[in-house]
């Protein structure tokens, strides 16, 4: 597996992004810019093409690319963000999947869907429902997708369904049953092992702040790489958020 990464640079206002289920912190964007160049290095060493989104400086989590955009084949489905201040993201992603010859179609109103809260694995979309994704928005996914059966998911005390589980290679779901009730969960050492990027083969990308989950994947036979996304972690977000792979 290998393709495209869709992803955005952190703006100078990363600071004043939505947080909802912590703690503000402060988060210093130089750091952020720096951590997000380490995030990008790792996919391309592991074989990805990245394809940057202009920049959206006035919106400060347009680098949480992965909520504008759900990705299935060749068709792009552009989101209509739950959170009324993130849906000018999604214009300027719109335009960068035409320029890649994807066919785009769009969540409507009264339709939310966040990207984060869709979990592909094999035939199977779980679709979280959460505060920023609504019945009408996950009713138009599956519309979008007739080949695939989506399957909604009730979250608790989580962002997206994303914050709370992911998909290992194998399709194995590794999450934490406090947010999710979902059969067969692996259970991650960390809150943050919950959030896998699969980036091809028995390769996955992991935060740094899942030391130990990183250890057990070791073991299961995957290849962990970890990049340290603080900054993010801050304002709710995952390594899963900050990009969204087109696979050839
Ligand atoms: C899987 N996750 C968590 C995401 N895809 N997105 C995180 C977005 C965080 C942003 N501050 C917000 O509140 O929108």
């Amino acid at each position: 597996m290998s393709g495209i990464a869709l992803v955005r640079k952190p703006g100078p206002r990363i600071a004043e992004g939505i947080v909802t289920h912590i703690q503000r912190e402060p988060v210093d964007p130089v750091r952020a810019a720096a951590q997000h160049d380490a995030y990008v290095a790792a996919l391309a060493a592991a074989g990805w093409r990245t394809v940057h989104v202009p920049p959206a400086d006035d919106l400060p989590d347009a680098p949480f690319v992965e909520d504008t955009l759900v990705v299935s084949g060749r068709l792009a489905v552009l989101t209509r963000p739950g959170a009324v201040e993130r849906r000018p993201e999604v214009d300027s992603v719109a335009q960068v999947v035409r320029d890649l010859g994807m066919k785009a179609v769009r969540i409507a109103r009264p339709g939310t869907l966040d990207g984060g809260d869709v979990l592909q694995s094999g035939p199977t979309v779980y679709v979280g429902r959460s505060a920023r994704t609504n019945a009408q928005g996950i009713t138009q996914l599956a519309a979008l997708l007739p080949e695939r059966t989506v399957v909604p998911v009730d979250l608790s005390g989580v962002l997206h369904l994303k914050s709370a589980v992911t998909a290992l290679p194998d399709g194995t779901l590794i999450g934490d049953p406090r947010h999710v009730d979902l059969p067969g969960l692996l259970v991650p050492e960390e809150e943050a092992g919950a959030h896998v990027v699969p980036l091809g083969g028995d390769r996955v990308l992991l935060a740094a702040s899942a030391p130990r989950t990183a250890a057990m994947l070791e073991k299961r036979g995957l290849t962990v790489t970890t990049v340290d996304i603080s900054e993010y972690e801050k304002l709710e977000g995952c390594v899963t958020c900050l990009s969204v792979l087109v696979t050839d």
